[in-house]
């Protein structure tokens, strides 16, 4: 059993701050079902993203911009059923949020209302800072998400690392000090330099999660079935596969079919 199953009973953004402040590392997965979110839970994930993620690997969409608020609604509701411990964070995905503040407002209250979830999470700095007010002052806690932003990918048109040049990195730091006055209670870091990432977690209060942002951070993320290993294909240098799934999995499959061919399944004491 892990220190943090010990010490803490419900994980609350409380917890997480207390965790950076005690130098404890918050471990985040992202998870879209019930049954993969109570496997992740009991196994004492402090943090579940429902990320909008679910766009690419639940979905199969190239990008993260298709899905909906409806869609991120019934993967956050299906999670949460499935939680005792985790603190459940969900993605505002892209279009519930940008074109207002009152849009964004609503967005989250429906999130919060229809699925249970306990914060959201939610893509930019400065453009959307008054978005964000609104959703922390109706009492909903926010993270931010800095760097590599999906939801921006043709902006940016590749998905490389973010903030190698001085101007953007500038901009990094003022958004993430911004985010963290603005009330935000965690910031995600994607695809930017270690040492960039290690200053940021450096000068602020809230934890800073990395995702291949190096081991500077307070935390780290990574798309559940990423590290799993169920897919041959997405291949960053940032990812580490705890499990080779896809050839465990494909395995299995393979053994059933040839069962059923061959009149092998099911046997005398599968049946009635
Ligand atoms: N399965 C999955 N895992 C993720 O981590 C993830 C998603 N989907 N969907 C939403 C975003 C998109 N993310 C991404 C997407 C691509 C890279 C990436 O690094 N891709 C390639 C090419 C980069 C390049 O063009 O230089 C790589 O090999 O690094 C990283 C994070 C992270 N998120
Ligand atoms: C990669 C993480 C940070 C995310 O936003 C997602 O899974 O949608
Ligand atoms: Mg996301």
């Amino acid at each position: 059993m892990s220190a943090a199953k010990k010490e803490y009973k419900r994980i609350t953004v409380k917890s997480l701050t207390e965790m950076k402040s005690h130098g404890e590392k918050i471990a985040m997965l992202t998870a879209y079902d019930y049954t993969m979110a109570k496997i992740v839970d009991r196994a004492g994930i402090d943090v579940i993203l429902v990320g909008d993620s679910a766009s690419n690997v639940m979905a199969g969409h190239e990008t993260t911009l298709p899905i909906t608020l409806d869609q991120m609604i019934y993967h956050a509701s299906s999670v949460i059923r499935a939680i005792k411990r985790s603190l459940v964070v969900v993605d505002l995905p892209f279009g519930s949020y940008q074109s207002d503040p009152k849009e964004a407002l609503r967005s989250a209250i429906r999130i919060m209302k229809e699925s249970g979830g306990h914060a959201l999470k939610l893509e930019g700095g400065s453009e959307i800072k008054e978005s964000v007010k609104r959703i922390l002052n109706a009492g909903i806690p926010v993270m931010g998400h800095l760097g590599l932003t999906p939801q921006s990918i043709y902006k940016f048109g590749t998905y490389t690392v973010r903030a190698k040049e001085e101007a953007e990195a500038e901009k990094l730091k003022q958004d993430a000090l911004l985010l963290e006055k603005l009330g935000c209670f965690a910031l995600v870091l994607e695809k930017v330099p270690s040492a960039l990432a290690k200053e940021v977690a450096e000068s602020l209060t809230i934890p800073v999660i990395g995702i291949g942002a190096g081991n500077g951070v307070d935390g780290q993320v990574l798309v559940m079935h990423d590290m799993l290993g169920m897919s041959k294909e997405f291949s960053p240098r940032f990812l580490r596969r705890y499990l080779d799934l896809h050839t465990l999995m494909t395995g299995a499959f393979e053994q059933y079919i040839t069962d059923v061919k061959a009149v092998d399944f099911p046997n005398e004491e599968e049946q009635y």
